[in-house]
């Protein structure tokens, strides 16, 4: 049995991931971490200031984090010099913390990272990749995501790993955020960001050409597919050589 620590155990995502482990028969959770004490499905949530002696007492072999950028460095951090496997699902990070993160893992422990840890997304953005690389001529590119009133990073990571992968098949292009007053549109990418309610996560990719258009999109519309997708990660990884894993190695994409 691979014994799970979540950290943002109280959240909205680890309050699900939670209840998957426990529903998982290859796995066993055996805490959670967050800003303050409980409990969550049986198991203690330990303050998370006191996250390394509570992984020195519970043991984990895999730790799922899915908090804030500034919580998880320092969570990534106790995790690998205990030698716990990682699935990192938190997003926002900056160039440095990404940093940090990498030198923290490399050589010590294996670590899936996904900005999306949904089956669908992890083939949107292939779909993505295959639509960039034949609509390279002639079409303008527009990014637009909606999530729920409270995500507070923005663009969402999703959105930032689609960037990303048009930036790879499209050569660089200026990357524009939101529009507003008199300018003629050049060859960038316009991103845009909604907020509210509670969206789950929409992403779509706008590829506009003359007389017509093409529009790849997809819709989360419960959190299980993230919080699944992370729980199948945490069974893989227990056991991975050290290194730094996508879903796609998970999936066998
Ligand atoms: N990769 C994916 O598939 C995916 C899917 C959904 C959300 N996310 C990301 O996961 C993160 C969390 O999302 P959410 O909607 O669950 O947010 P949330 O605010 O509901 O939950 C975050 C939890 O982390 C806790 N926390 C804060 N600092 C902590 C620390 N130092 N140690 C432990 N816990 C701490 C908070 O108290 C809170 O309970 C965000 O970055 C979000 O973008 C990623
Ligand atoms: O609800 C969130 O927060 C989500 N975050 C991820 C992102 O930033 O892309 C994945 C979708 C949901």
């Amino acid at each position: 049995m691979t014994k799970v620590v979540v950290c943002g155990a109280l959240g909205r995502m680890g309050t699900i991931i939670g209840r998957l482990v426990t529903e998982s028969p290859d796995l066993e959770l055996v805490g959670g971490v967050d800003l303050r004490e409980g409990s969550f499905y049986g198991v203690p949530v330990a303050e998370a200031e006191k996250i390394g002696e509570f992984l020195d007492e519970v043991r984990p072999d895999v730790l799922i984090d899915f908090t804030v950028a500034s919580a998880s460095v320092g969570n990534i951090k106790a995790a690998a010099a205990r030698g716990v496997a990682l699935v990192v699902g938190t997003t926002g990070f900056s160039p440095e913390q990404r940093e940090e993160i990498r030198s923290a893992i490399e050589g010590n422990v294996p670590a899936v990272i996904s900005s999306n840890f949904s089956v669908g997304v992890n083939i949107f953005w292939k779909l993505i990749r295959e639509a960039a690389r034949l609509l390279r001529d002639g079409y303008d590119v527009e990014v637009t995501e909606a999530h729920h009133r409270y995500k507070k990073d923005a663009p969402s990571g999703t959105a930032k790993t689609i960037l990303e992968v048009l930036d790879e098949e499209l050569g660089p292009r200026p990357h524009v955020y939101g529009r507003e007053g008199m300018k003629e549109r050049e060859n960038e990418i316009g991103v845009h960001v909604v907020r509210g309610g509670d969206i789950v996560g929409d992403h779509s990719v706008l590829f506009a050409g003359n007389y017509e258009t093409i529009e790849l999109s997809h819709r989360a519309y419960d959190r299980a597919v993230f919080a699944s997708g992370a729980v199948r990660a945490a069974a893989w990884a227990d056991g991975q050589a050290p290194g730094i894993y996508s879903m796609d190695d998970v999936l066998g994409l």
